[in-house]
């Protein structure tokens, strides 16, 4: 799909003109609490009264709908495939949350193919249900489609826990993003630390890298410390916000809702997804940067 047939269908469609924050959460590597950091920050972000939606991109293991026990009917793979709208494959989690499933563990659809790249900017394009944020899981690695969820985003999250490989995954996704897509700016969640002091360090030894080869810029948005009531709640099938409101996680997950509610949404003219479908649909030699300048 060119550009301009991307605008005629947004022209056709948009029901309004309400600005949607979009981020896309990442992480180099895998196991690194990409996923409950999406969620839990999601359910933070509802219970203060926004409408969040979680795309779980995460095309190679479904994870969101397994996590919340849900079960979906239908997942991101029939919308690729044109039989469903996206609307129609979202499910409701906790506080209202919409979620789109990713497909199933059994199909290994990690790469898009063209075709599937147009169905699902199309089906963005389409979409009629109304939220104010739009949460990408993506998967591990640095697949095409983590890079251009990244690139259309306003704000690139990366969660980063105390392990090498995810300080070295961590900087390959960015120094990726921004020689080739023009993602300049990344959020950095320090996971799994033990202590305030223990993210600080993770978050120099990463900036100490990327200030060295690196033209970008990095925030430290939040320190999410290792809490047995993570995995615990994972268990019952709930969310550590839900089950344990006064757990370290759970206080750190509302901060860093609370920091995504202050960060600005920029203006577009059309606004709800416009720059995001444009940007899904640029090529990475057309970038200008992230948007959240
Ligand atoms: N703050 C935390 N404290 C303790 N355990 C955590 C924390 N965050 C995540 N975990 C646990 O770490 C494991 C990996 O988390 P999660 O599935 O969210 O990671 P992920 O990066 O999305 O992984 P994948 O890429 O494999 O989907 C899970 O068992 C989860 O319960």
């Amino acid at each position: 799909m060119t550009q301009d047939q991307a605008s005629g269908l947004r022209m056709m469609n948009q029901p309004n003109n309400e600005k949607v924050k979009v981020i896309a959460v990442s992480g180099g590597k895998g196991g690194v609490g990409k996923t409950s950091v999406s969620i839990n920050t999601a359910v933070a972000l509802a219970e203060k009264g926004k409408r969040v939606l979680i795309l779980d991109a995460d095309l190679g293991l479904a994870n969101v709908d397994v996590m919340l026990g849900i079960r979906a009917e239908k997942n991101l793979s029939h919308v690729l495939s044109g039989e469903s709208e996206l609307d129609d494959v979202i499910v409701r989690g906790p506080k209202g949350i919409g979620i789109i499933p990713a497909t199933s563990g059994s199909q290994t659809m990690v790469e898009l193919t063209p075709a599937q790249h147009v169905g699902l900017i199309r089906a963005f394009s389409e979409m009629r249900t109304q939220f104010d944020v739009l949460i990408v899981d993506t998967a591990a690695g640095i697949s095409d489609m983590v890079l251009s969820f990244s690139r259309a985003s306003q704000d690139v999250l990366i969660v980063v826990c105390d392990e090498p490989t995810s300080i070295t995954d961590a900087y390959a996704l960015i120094k990726i993003l921004s020689r080739e897509h023009g993602v300049f700016r990344f959020k950095i969640v320090a996971n799994m630390v033990r202590s305030l002091r223990e993210g600080m360090e993770l978050f120099a030894k990463l900036s100490k890298v990327t200030d060295r080869f690196l033209d970008v810029a990095l925030e430290l948005v939040a320190t999410v410390p290792y809490d047995d009531n993570v995995r615990k709640s994972v268990r019952k099938q709930k969310l550590v916000v839900e089950a344990f409101p006064k757990s370290p996680s759970t206080i750190a997950y509302h901060s860093l809702a609370n920091k995504i509610i202050s960060w600005p949404v920029p203006e577009q003219p059309g606004g709800h997804l416009e720059f995001f479908i444009e940007r899904l649909v640029q090529r990475p030699d057309h970038h200008e940067g992230n948007v959240s300048e």
